[in-house]
């Protein structure tokens, strides 16, 4: 059976049963959702799968109140088929409800009667009782009522509990669950703001300003990105404003030569030739051969030539190229616990025990990569987390065994609106997206005194 020929929420049911044997909803996505299929019909199979993979354990936790059949026996067809309809009863105003049921019910029919019959069943069940569901107990039981309303993985809630409270953590849950907005950078090695936007309304774009950097725009609607003809000259590059900050604060001038650690895809070695006017030298690293291909596609679309690419792992020192670079980028490989809006994956796919395990990678990196920093150079730390483990301890254990180094004032190098919350000390930022609604991350910026 071809893709092209399934019905929106088919496809969405196909989809997420192919995340839960493994694919990733981004893949899986742009395999399925091809130039065939509509602009409404494939935001409708975004929203229906990153809906449901947000939302997954409140949408279990109601399904299991109106199923007689425990879910773990319900075939995972039939169960992302309810997942499906759920999700637009609970979330989705402008779909109504009967329609919703009636499509799930009409996927269902192409495995059983029985199924259909199931879930039509249940799905009514949960449509006259909707507005009276009992969820966890707000003030009795917070953590239970974390994990099931907004679907966080109990040992997420826990370790956000014990960082920042109830409060904080609730508002954190709200913004990781919201919808990101598409955020681009202008290409300005090929083109201006005002020439890109004149471009875009040519071709049927709706932007609109960055919150914080000139560079960024925001997509709100139009074709896909990657069709726009806008994309294919490289006019620009999709990317959160909070990665662009990245870049920034390294403050890498024309005619230097800079090191990127961990640079594939490219988002940020681009930014950085772009900064330095494509004058000077980046020397890109990345583990993945076809990460770095990725990278090598990126510099060219984007009219960037000072970048060479390499396939190498950043663990393994150097000593050729010991105190040699002007600037050093560490865009260390970490959790992603900062980008769970763009990447809800996140949620299951991550694990406790996986904190520690990267720490010892990024201090591993951090450790390997000060050692190509000029003296009086600069060495950029950042990560897309928000968990101090990866990032203030990183740096903080980092300093301890390395008198070389210290902390250097980031503020000059942030816009203003974020320079007022750099914390004491001045050398790093924690970006929230629940405070700063861009991409949680973490930038630190330290220079080599001796
Ligand atoms: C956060 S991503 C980098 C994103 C990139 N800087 C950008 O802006 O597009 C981290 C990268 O580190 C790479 N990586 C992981 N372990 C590595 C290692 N030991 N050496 C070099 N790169 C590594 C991963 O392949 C991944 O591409």
């Amino acid at each position: 059976m071809k893709s092209v020929k399934l019905k929106p929420r088919e496809l969405a049911v196909r989809i997420l049963t192919e995340v839960e044997r493994g694919s990733y909803s981004n893949l899986s996505l742009n395999r399925h959702l091809t130039a065939e299929i509509s602009r409404e019909d494939r935001a409708l199979i975004t929203e229906l799968v990153y809906g449901v993979i947000k939302h997954r354990i409140r949408l279990d936790y109601v399904l299991s109140k109106f199923s007689k059949i425990g879910l773990n026996d319900i075939n995972p067809i039939i169960l992302n088929c309810l997942r499906v309809g759920l999700y637009q009863i609970l979330f989705l105003d402008k779909i109504p409800d009967y329609a919703a049921v009636n499509e799930s019910v009409n996927i269902a029919k192409l495995y059983s009667k029985k199924a259909a019959g199931f879930v039509n069943g249940v799905l009514r069940n949960v449509i006259r009782s909707k507005d009276g569901i009992d969820y966890p107990d707000r003030v009795k039981d917070p953590l239970r009522y974390l994990v099931v309303y907004y679907s966080f993985p109990k040992w997420m809630i826990r370790r956000w509990l014990d960082l920042f409270g109830f409060e904080f953590t609730e508002s954190l849950c709200k913004a990781f669950n919201e919808k990101p907005r598409m955020c681009v950078r202008v290409n300005e090695l090929k083109i201006n703001k005002t020439g890109l936007q004149a471009f875009l309304d040519k071709e049927g774009v709706v932007h609109n300003p960055g919150l914080f950097l000139e560079e960024a725009l925001y997509i709100d609607d139009g074709p896909p990105l990657t069709e726009l003809d806008s994309f294919k000259n490289g006019y620009f590059q999709p990317q959160d404003e909070s990665s662009m900050l990245v870049a920034r604060a390294l403050g890498a001038a024309s005619g230097e030569t800079v090191l990127d650690v961990a640079a594939a895809p490219g988002g940020k070695t681009t930014h950085l030739a772009q900064l330095m006017k494509n004058s000077g030298r980046i020397y890109a690293w990345d583990i993945h051969p076809h990460r770095v291909q990725l990278l090598k596609e990126t510099c060219q679309r984007l009219g960037v030539s000072i970048v060479y690419p390499e396939v190498r792992d950043a663990r393994v020192p150097d000593k050729n190229l010991f105190g040699k670079f002007d600037r050093v980028l560490v865009d260390a490989p970490c959790s992603g616990l900062g980008v769970i809006r763009r990447k809800p994956d996140i949620k299951w796919t991550k694990k406790p025990e996986d904190i520690p395990v990267l720490k010892r990678e990024q201090l591993q990196i951090i450790r390997v990569s000060s050692q190509y920093v000029k003296p009086g150079g600069i060495l950029i730390y950042s990560t897309c987390s928000i968990e101090p483990e990866e990032n203030r301890e990183v740096v903080k254990e980092f300093l301890k065994e390395n008198r070389d180094f210290d902390l250097d004032d980031i503020r000059p190098h942030l816009p203003e609106a974020l320079s007022a919350d750099v914390k004491e000390q001045y050398g790093y930022i924690q970006i929230y997206p629940n405070l700063h609604s861009i991409d949680g991350f973490f930038i630190a910026r330290l220079k080599r005194i001796r």
